[in-house]
């Protein structure tokens, strides 16, 4: 698996001191609110793991698995829900962890329908910003690292379903996407 990687981008232990830089921030900015934690599936859940064990306050966790790339290097246009929350959303501080921000379509999407359902307020924090990518106007709150305008993979992020067990960020060998 790591033989098919070409290049690094960010390694475990960057990734690891930045999520523990959010996760202070969260603490602070959450403390004595218990806001409702919603990790946006499938791509999201090695980030909202390492993530939430260090938020230091109480919080309530839910899931969304939503899709739009079906495996892809480029999106559908079209975020289709998986599964949906089990939780309320009306009145409460919703806090969406995302993997990463490329197009914009997925959390555009997220956030209107967060709005729909009447959150008190909704706060994104996501691991990777691809600003190159963007097609919607959507904007993190918390965001981890910058991407270049590359298919990235790794800590959730796949391709073909595969690499989301790598504990690093990285990009593919070029043969493997032909
Ligand atoms: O900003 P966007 O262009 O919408 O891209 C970001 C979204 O795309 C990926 O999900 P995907 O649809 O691949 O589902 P997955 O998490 O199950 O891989 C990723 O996990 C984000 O949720
Ligand atoms: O660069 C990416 N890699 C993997 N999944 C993605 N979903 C949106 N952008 C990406
Ligand atoms: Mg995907």
């Amino acid at each position: 698996m790591h033989d098919e990687i070409q290049e690094i981008l960010i390694s475990e232990e960057e990734i690891q001191v930045k999520t523990k830089q959010l996760a202070e921030k969260i603490t602070n900015d959450f403390d004595g609110k218990f806001p409702l934690a919603i990790g946006v599936l499938k791509g999201a859940m090695p980030f909202m793991s390492d993530l939430l064990k260090r938020v230091n306050t109480h919080i309530e966790m839910d899931f969304m698995d939503v899709s739009s790339y079906e495996g892809g290097m480029k999106s559908t246009g079209e975020v289709k829900i998986i599964k949906d929350l089990n939780t309320q959303v009306k009145d409460r501080d919703i806090l969406i962890i995302e993997d990463i921000i490329d197009s914009g379509l997925t959390l555009s999407y997220l956030v209107d329908l967060f709005k729909y359902r009447q959150a008190k307020s909704i706060t994104i924090v996501t691991l990777l910003d691809k600003p190159t990518g963007r097609k919607s106007d959507v904007k993190a709150d918390l965001v981890g690292f910058e991407v270049p305008d590359a298919f990235v993979v790794g800590y959730g992020l796949d391709y073909e379903e595969k690499y989301r067990n790598l504990p690093y960020i990285g990009v593919l060998k070029p043969e493997i996407y032909s």
